[in-house]
């Protein structure tokens, strides 16, 4: 097997008395959907925090590309491809879907001596953001402004914000939610297709969603790893259907 892109190695996370991340180890391989599931509070979106950079882990290790990122910022992770899905509220309203675009193709090409110039007469943006606005099935909605698109278009205009940043290995927190069946369908047909350029550490309630996509899968409960395996392996784990998928065992 190949080397893994990203390693979290025994990460620990105390709130207080709480412990909200309990000697968590997983890795992310090249090609692969590796699902993080676990009921409400289990700690995921705590771990994320912490492989992001955005809350500082107790002891523990992360590594991207065999090197160790846990003492880095959040742009630092960012600048050495580590990508995560944008926040609703980050994208830019009164702007088009391709300003949007723009403006995170620009920030990876860091050109900063460019800042005084209108992002819109970039030409040198156009081609990157076309593309990427294809391969999202957004071209035709490239001229329309942020504020008027549905939720399943702003996720995916996120999705596009983040790929902009050419990601080595991408986190992303439920990217489903609130899609409808029809965006779920669309959601999980690009995850799917995404996966073999930049593998995706995936945070999602939507269990179909997880099963069909994930090649592999940690199930988290009360901060600790309960289970880890293949998405066959886990969807038949009798601990993981007890305490996590709410059935009984038989
Ligand atoms: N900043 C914080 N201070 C104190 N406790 C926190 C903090 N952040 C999270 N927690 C607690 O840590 C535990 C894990 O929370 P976390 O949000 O990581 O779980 P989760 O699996 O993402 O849940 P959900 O699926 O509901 O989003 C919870 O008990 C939560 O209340």
């Amino acid at each position: 097997m190949s080397e893994p892109l990203l390693q979290v190695k025994q990460l620990n996370k105390a709130f207080g008395a709480l412990q909200a991340t309990r000697d968590v180890s997983l890795d992310l391989y090249p090609g692969e959907i590796h699902a993080l599931i676990g009921p409400n509070g289990a700690g995921k979106s705590t771990l994320i925090s912490q492989i992001t950079g955005n809350l500082p882990p107790d002891s523990g290790e992360i590594l991207l590309q065999g090197e160790d990122i846990t003492g880095l910022t959040v742009a630092e992770r960012a600048q050495r491809g580590l990508g995560r899905s944008f926040q609703i509220s980050s994208l830019a309203d009164e702007l088009s879907v391709r300003r949007n675009v723009m403006i995170a193709v620009q920030a990876i090409q860091g050109s900063s001596f460019r800042f005084w110039k209108p992002v819109s007469s970039d030409a040198s943006l156009l081609e990157p953001v076309a593309t990427i606005l294809e391969r999202l099935g957004l071209s035709d909605r490239a001229g329309t402004l942020v504020a008027e698109l549905s939720h399943g278009e702003r996720r995916l205009v996120e999705m596009a914000c983040a790929l902009a940043l050419q990601p080595r290995a991408l986190l992303l927190d439920e990217p489903m939610a609130g899609m409808g069946s029809e965006g779920t369908a669309r959601m999980v047909k690009l995850l799917s297709e995404l996966k073999h350029e930049v593998p995706i550490l995936l945070i999602e309630h939507d269990m179909d969603a997880v099963f069909q996509l994930a090649d592999r899968v940690s199930v988290l409960v009360s901060g600790g790893v309960l289970a880890q395996g293949t998405a066959d392996e886990i969807r038949n784990h009798p601990a993981v259907r007890e305490a996590y998928l709410g059935e009984e065992t038989t």
